[in-house]
């Protein structure tokens, strides 16, 4: 039997290597809801195929979408545009390494129809972005995902969809398992929000929209909605299929119309190059992600700053983002609430770092995969580190570290986090490291390929 652990591997020395990551599970996911939604056929090019993504494009087979591979994306010769592999690593050299092929996804116009299951696993992205699309399906369509996607905040999503006049029965839970009785067609209008909790339960209903009867405009009445990014990643991808929205503070409308079709590429996953970047800091290499996009509402491109301010030298330039360390690195104080998926991976950087740290503006992390906060301080002391909880927050403060099993919750940006703290603690066993499938499959044969370039 293979052990059900993972030795995050330890850094021979600086690492020097261009780590070319697959797409943007955002992204990926906004376009399969989009593509389900459009009167004109959709190609989705280089979209991330993980648990994450499949999942969406399983929930909206479901309700009849039609969703399929473009194997002749993936069956040409090499260079030009086309996707040939969506993970590969370059040592200093060149010679890249193709990890797995990906095939483009094709969809054309289906009607939507109940009766559905629809298994959510563990993803924010599929239980807040398919209830809506569910609402206008013709049928019963039951939700439920994985343990703990029943305690993630869902209760604002089932009280907007029944003010615009979806029935929805959730046995008074506010949360999942529950099922929408969709009519095929959802009235729309104005709707009050709280959604602190979650940006996804605002991209949700915003996405759904253009296809409800009038549309919709979502007011948020709150404590301030997190990750602003990915809000604007929604509208920008709203836009661009044709569609018309208008933005204000807290407040989002959406005007009811057709939904373009067309070909999107889909630009690599930025908060997966976090661990990778992270990498050349702890081991005072260089790191170069090809393909970073100049203009982009990824939370991802924070990292450029944010490295810097720890001490690495992170330039853009025509082959990708480039980040190298110098050796040693200081902590971080930042306000991290509109780039909370950064969170576990700076917290690991926080901990092996010259000085303390202090994370805040990230409560809502609570209602993540699992409670990130409690998680990282857990396990970060665990292996002797010195993390504590803010109410908003992480405080951490540099100790020597030592090995030992680092649990990981079904999170797979947790694994992403051991695997950081491994590179400079001899010893860190993560548990189920198959976990960060959920956007990142094949990362410790990554992990592994750029090390070996160390
Ligand atoms: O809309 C999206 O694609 C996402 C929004 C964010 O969710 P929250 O606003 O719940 O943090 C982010 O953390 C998540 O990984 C992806
Ligand atoms: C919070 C995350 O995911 P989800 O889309 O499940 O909310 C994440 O990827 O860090």
């Amino acid at each position: 039997m293979p052990s059900p652990h993972w030795n995050a591997p330890v850094a021979d020395g600086p690492v020097d290597a261009t780590v070319r990551l697959p797409g943007s599970k955002s992204m990926t996911n906004r376009a399969l809801i989009l593509a389900a939604l459009a009167e004109e056929p959709v190609r989705i090019v280089r979209p991330l195929h993980s648990r994450d993504t499949e999942l969406m494009a399983d929930a909206l087979r479901a309700l009849g979408a039609s969703i399929g591979a473009d194997s002749k994306a993936v069956a040409g010769g090499s260079g030009g545009s086309s996707p040939q592999k969506d993970a590969a690593v370059a040592g200093g050299s060149g010679g890249a390494s193709p990890q797995k092929d990906a095939a483009d996804w094709r969809t054309v116009p289906q009607e939507l129809r109940g009766p559905a299951r629809v298994d959510t696993g563990l993803a924010g992205t599929v239980m807040r972005f398919v209830p809506p699309v569910a609402a206008l399906a013709a049928g019963e369509v039951a939700v439920d995902g994985d343990p703990y996607a029943r305690k993630r905040p869902m209760g604002p999503m089932i009280s907007a969809l029944r003010a615009l006049g979806v029935s929805v029965d959730d046995g008074g839970r506010g949360a999942l398992p529950f099922t929408v009785h969709g009519t095929g067609a959802v009235d729309g209008g104005p709707v009050t929000i709280d959604a602190s909790g979650s940006s996804q339960l605002v991209s949700g209903l915003l996405l759904a929209a253009p296809r409800f009867g009038k549309g919709v405009e979502v007011r948020h009445e709150g404590p301030p909605v997190p990750s602003a990014p990915h809000l604007a990643m929604t509208v920008r991808m709203l836009r661009d299929r044709g569609v018309t929205v208008e933005t204000g503070t807290d407040v989002w409308r959406v005007a009811p119309g057709p939904v373009r079709g067309g070909e999107w590429l889909i630009e690599p996953d930025l908060s997966n190059a976090a661990q990778f970047l992270a990498a050349a800091l702890v081991t005072g290499g260089r790191v170069t992600v090809p393909d970073w996009p100049s203009d982009t509402d990824q939370p991802g491109d924070a990292l450029r700053d944010l490295l810097a301010r720890m001490g690495a030298d992170a330039a853009p330039g025509p082959g990708g983002l480039t980040v190298r360390g110098a050796g040693g690195f200081g902590g971080l104080d930042a306000d991290l609430h509109d780039v909370g998926e950064l969170t576990p991976v700076l917290a690991a950087l926080a901990a092996l770092a010259d000085g303390p740290s202090r994370l805040t503006g990230i409560a809502h992390l609570r209602g993540h995969e699992t409670d990130r906060l409690a998680a990282l301080v857990t396990e970060i002391n665990g292996l002797g580190g010195d993390a504590r909880e803010l109410p908003d927050g992480l405080e951490i403060r540099p100790r020597p570290l030592h090995g030992g099993v680092f649990r990981t919750y079904d999170d797979h940006r947790m694994v992403m986090a051991a695997a950081v703290l491994g590179l400079a603690v001899p010893g860190v066993e993560v548990e189920n490291p198959g976990t960060v499938g959920k956007t990142l499959p094949g990362f410790t044969e990554l992990w592994a390929s750029m090390l070996a370039s160390a």
